[in-house]
Parts: C-alpha cells; sequence; structure tokens
C-alpha cells in the first residue's frame, strides 16, 4: 500500500490489490479484503517484476555445462527483482524437437515464469517443418549463430533460408553477430604468435568483426523482408549498423546486456588467470566507450562457469567457457548505471528492463505493467538503500562475479511471482516445480505493420515504381519456364 507505481508510461502514487496470482485493483486507498497481507510500500517504488530475454541455464557448452540450473538460476533471478526470463534452449544433435523436449525437462525445477527461444544450427526441410510445430507450442523466435564456427555456426544461405521461414511463422529471428570465420582465423594467429591468455579473447573479437556481421544480418533480413533481433550487442559498431536500420524503417531490436553497459575490457588483461577469465563471453567485454549501445532493452546472457570450468582454458583462450553471470544483478547494475548516473528515468527503467521484452515477445500486457488484470509479478524497489554485489551476498552457484565488489545504490527488497511473496526482507521462499511455462505467441508486434519492410523489400517497390523490372521470370524462346516466381520472396 502506499507506493509509487511505475510503469513504463506513467508514475502515481496507489495500492495495488492481488488476488489468485493477479493484480485485480491499482487505485488510490483500496480497502483490503479480510485476510489480505498487507505491505507497507511507502517510500518504495512499485514496478512489474524485470523479464530477462537472454539467458543460458543448464546449458551443455564448450565441453561443460553451466553452473546454475533453472532452479538455482531463477532463485537467483527472483532475488534480483527478475519475474520472468526466456531461455535459450540448443538443438539435440542439430534436431530442435529434441531440444524442446530436453529443455522442457530442465525446467520441470522452475520456481519462475519462463519461455523459450530455439537455436538453429543447420538448415533442411526437417528443421524448417519442425520450426511450425514449435511455434504452436509457444516458441515465437529462433536464434541463428554467425560465430562459434565449426559447432553452432550457420552459413549466409542458411541464414537466409531461417529468415525466410521466421517471416512465414511470424516468429522472430535473431541472430549472435560475430564474424566466426575471421574469428577464428584471428584465433589462430594470436595462438600461434604466443597470447594464449584471455586477453586474446578480446583481441581475437574486435568490434569491427561484430559490426560487419551486425551489418550483414540486417541487410539479409531486409532483403527477405523480415524483422531481426540481434543479441547481446556489445559495440558502438554493432550499434550504429542497427540504428542506421531502424532510422531507414527497417525493423531491427538490439539487445544491450547489463555486462556491456557495466564493465571494462582492461579485466582480460587482469594477471590473474581467474579473474581474468572470469570475463570471457562473446562478443567480448570492451572498452567503456562502447557502453552507450542501444539501450531499448537491457538482458543479461547469464552464462555462467565456475572457475574450475574456466580453467580448460588457462593455456589457451579458445577453450575458456564462454560467459558471465547478470541475471540476479540485471535490475541493480541497470538502476545504477542508467537512473542512479541519471541517463534514465524510472519509466525507462521498467521500459529497459520488463516491458520491451515483454512487448517484442508478445506477451505484454500480461507481463511488463502493473494493471489490473496482469499477472502478479511486482517488485518493490527502494532507492534509498546501496549495497554491494558479489559472491558473499549473491544466490548463484558462481563461484565468481564478474561484478564483485561494485557498490550499487536502489535495492529491489521485495518480489512477487504470480502473487507469492518470494523475496522479502532478505528471505528466498522458493520452491522447485512451482514455475510456469508460458507460451510465447507468434506474429507479435514487430509483425504487425500491413508491410513488414526491409531494404530490400523498400528497394523492389521503388523499382516497380520506376520501370517495370520485378521477380517473375522472363518468357524466352525456347524456355520452360511459365509460371511466375513473383511468390519467392
Ligand atoms: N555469450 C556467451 O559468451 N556465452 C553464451 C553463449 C552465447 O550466447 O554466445
Ligand atoms: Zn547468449
Amino acid at each position: 500500500m502506499g507506493g509509487t507505481v511505475v510503469n513504463h508510461d506513467q508514475q502515481f502514487i496507489a495500492d495495488v490489490l492481488i488476488r489468485d496470482g493477479l493484480i485485480v485493483e491499482v487505485s488510490p486507498e483500496i480497502k483490503a479484503p479480510e485476510g489480505t497481507r498487507v505491505l507497507d510500500a511507502t517510500g518504495l517504488l512499485v514496478m512489474p517484476g524485470g523479464i530477462d530475454p537472454h539467458t543460458h541455464l543448464d546449458m551443455p557448452f564448450m565441453g561443460t555445462v553451466t553452473a546454475d540450473d533453472f532452479y538455482s538460476g531463477q532463485a537467483a533471478a527472483l532475488a534480483g527483482g527478475t519475474t520472468m526470463h526466456i531461455d535459450f534452449a540448443l538443438p539435440v544433435d542439430h534436431d530442435i524437437r529434441e531440444g524442446l523436449r530436453a529443455w522442457k525437462e530442465k525446467a520441470a525445477r522452475s520456481c519462475m515464469d519462463y519461455g523459450f527461444h530455439m537455436a538453429i544450427t543447420k538448415w533442411d526441410a526437417e528443421v524448417s517443418e519442425a520450426m511450425e510445430e514449435l511455434v504452436r507450442e509457444g516458441i515465437n523466435s529462433f536464434k541463428f549463430f554467425m560465430a562459434y564456427k565449426g559447432v553452432l555456426q550457420v552459413s549466409d544461405s542458411e541464414l537466409a533460408s531461417g529468415l525466410q521461414r521466421c517471416k512465414e511463422l511470424g516468429a522472430l529471428p535473431m541472430v549472435h553477430a560475430e564474424n566466426g570465420d575471421m574469428v577464428a582465423w584471428l584465433q589462430e594467429r594470436l595462438v600461434s604468435g604466443g597470447i594464449t591468455g584471455p586477453e586474446g579473447h578480446a583481441l581475437s573479437r574486435p568490434a569491427a568483426l561484430e559490426g560487419e556481421a551486425t551489418g550483414r544480418a540486417i541487410r539479409l533480413a531486409g532483403v527477405v523482408g523480415v524483422p531481426l533481433y540481434v543479441v547481446h550487442v556489445m559495440s558502438i559498431d554493432a550499434m550504429e549498423e542497427i540504428a542506421r536500420a531502424r532510422q531507414s524503417g527497417q525493423r531491427v531490436v538490439g539487445e544491450p546486456v547489463a555486462s556491456g553497459l557495466a564493465l571494462d575490457e582492461g579485466a582480460l588483461w587482469d594477471a590473474n588467470f581467474t579473474r581474468a577469465a572470469a570475463f570471457v563471453m562473446s562478443p567480448p567485454i570492451r572498452a567503456p566507450h562502447h557502453a552507450p549501445a542501444l539501450r531499448k532493452l537491457v538482458a543479461t546472457d547469464h552464462a555462467v562457469f565456475n572457475s574450475s570450468q574456466k580453467a580448460a582454458g588457462r593455456h589457451d583462450f579458445r577453450k575458456i567457457p564462454n560467459g558471465v553471470n547478470g541475471i540476479e544483478e540485471r535490475m541493480h547494475v541497470t538502476w545504477q548505471e542508467m537512473v542512479v548516473s541519471g541517463l534514465a528515468t524510472p519509466s525507462d527503467f521498467v521500459r529497459m528492463t520488463s516491458t520491451a521484452a515483454a512487448q517484442v515477445f508478445n506477451v505484454y500486457p500480461r507481463k511488463g505493467r502493473v494493471a489490473a488484470g496482469s499477472d502478479a509479478d511486482v517488485i518493490l524497489l527502494d532507492p534509498r538503500v546501496s549495497h554491494t554485489l558479489g559472491v558473499g551476498s549473491h544466490h548463484s552457484r558462481m563461484d565468481t562475479n564478474v561484478y564483485e565488489g561494485k557498490v550499487v545504490q536502489g535495492k529491489v527488497v521485495t518480489t512477487i511471482s504470480r502473487g507469492r511473496l518470494v523475496w522479502h526482507e532478505g528471505r528466498l521462499r522458493v520452491e522447485p516445480g512451482s514455475g510456469r511455462f508460458v507460451p510465447l505467441p507468434s506474429h507479435g508486434p514487430l509483425f504487425q505493420a500491413s508491410a513488414v519492410r526491409g531494404h530490400g523489400m523498400e528497394e523492389q517497390s521503388r523499382r516497380a515504381a520506376t520501370f517495370p523490372y520485378g521477380p517473375t521470370p522472363v518468357p524466352r524462346e525456347g524456355s520452360q519456364q511459365a509460371c511466375s516466381a513473383a511468390g519467392a520472396l
């Protein structure tokens, strides 16, 4: 009662009444029904729970498995004010149906709401057919890796086929945008030149290679005429590609991550291997001048490996499992870097940490808003309290923390997940198995314009207006082509 309700578009003092997992009323001076537990929110900000659209829990990767599973990762998330996440399911032997089955099994121990993206690691008719089945099951986004050569990376033509299929299904294509061939080439040169430590990770993945792949993916999406979501934007180079495309009317979303906003690549040169290796993620954490990447929404790419797992790359940085923590720290780091620093308002914060993800992944206003009818995923943030991030206070299974010792102003003091008080007065009350899969419907807002336009489509309509050449076969003497190919794009 009595808190300041903050949504992405408004802020007002009100009470919030919750019943059976839903918000039933938001208005001043609600008379609480008998038996209702009342929390005094005077002086606190009442906001929608965070949505982290990029996590990797219980993920097999680079010869090991991430240290947080669905239970430990989600418990950490709830303690940090995040009440829903979208995890990246990986195919099993390139089979996406099997991948979804495996991820559902992993998520059986969940203690908060979650959705899935699915990665596509090869292209054939079976994958294309299975994508439709997954969309029916509530997967509305598919990720393509342009890096991790020989393991997850797809070719440009595989990516184009995937983009085309996503367009047909109204599913959002996502890209990990780095030029994987060039990364492998640079890695080889660095290692043969004697650079085997974590600094080699940064040196082998320069911002130009992220910018190049981002621009390439944007152009391919433009030719196909489909929206595009670029995961973990870490550089100005990529950000400029995205900004240019958006300015020209193309629907492209760039996803910054908390580590990109707050950390500095210098840590990769730390003489202590364990500390340096903890910062290895891809694309790499960069010099601070890259930090002001697009801030439409903020994810984490929470993919954590303990120092013993990272030690696999002690003598060869290419073997350090890639990934950093953030699922618990994201809300606090974003509040500190954006609101406390004066760059954003509390409403901007809500948009960046919750509403934008709910909108992009088509689950708004059920999620991402404090309003009657929405799920009761609500946090109370006390802007007066400062605290220190690190291993000593975090709830992840990690034995390191890339934010170790960082002092932040503003603390999530209460988290309510679908009406359950799960984090309050410094105590977590969570149950494995109490989380719920949230199906994400296809044809989200990015698809809802009458013509989803990209550069290629614009170019074609301009061309059609000026001269009559288009994607139709030219009838020529002796030619077998009789039918139109206009449907090809
Ligand atoms: N980002 C990272 O370093 N690890 C997780 C896998 C990925 O998203 O590329
Ligand atoms: Zn990731």
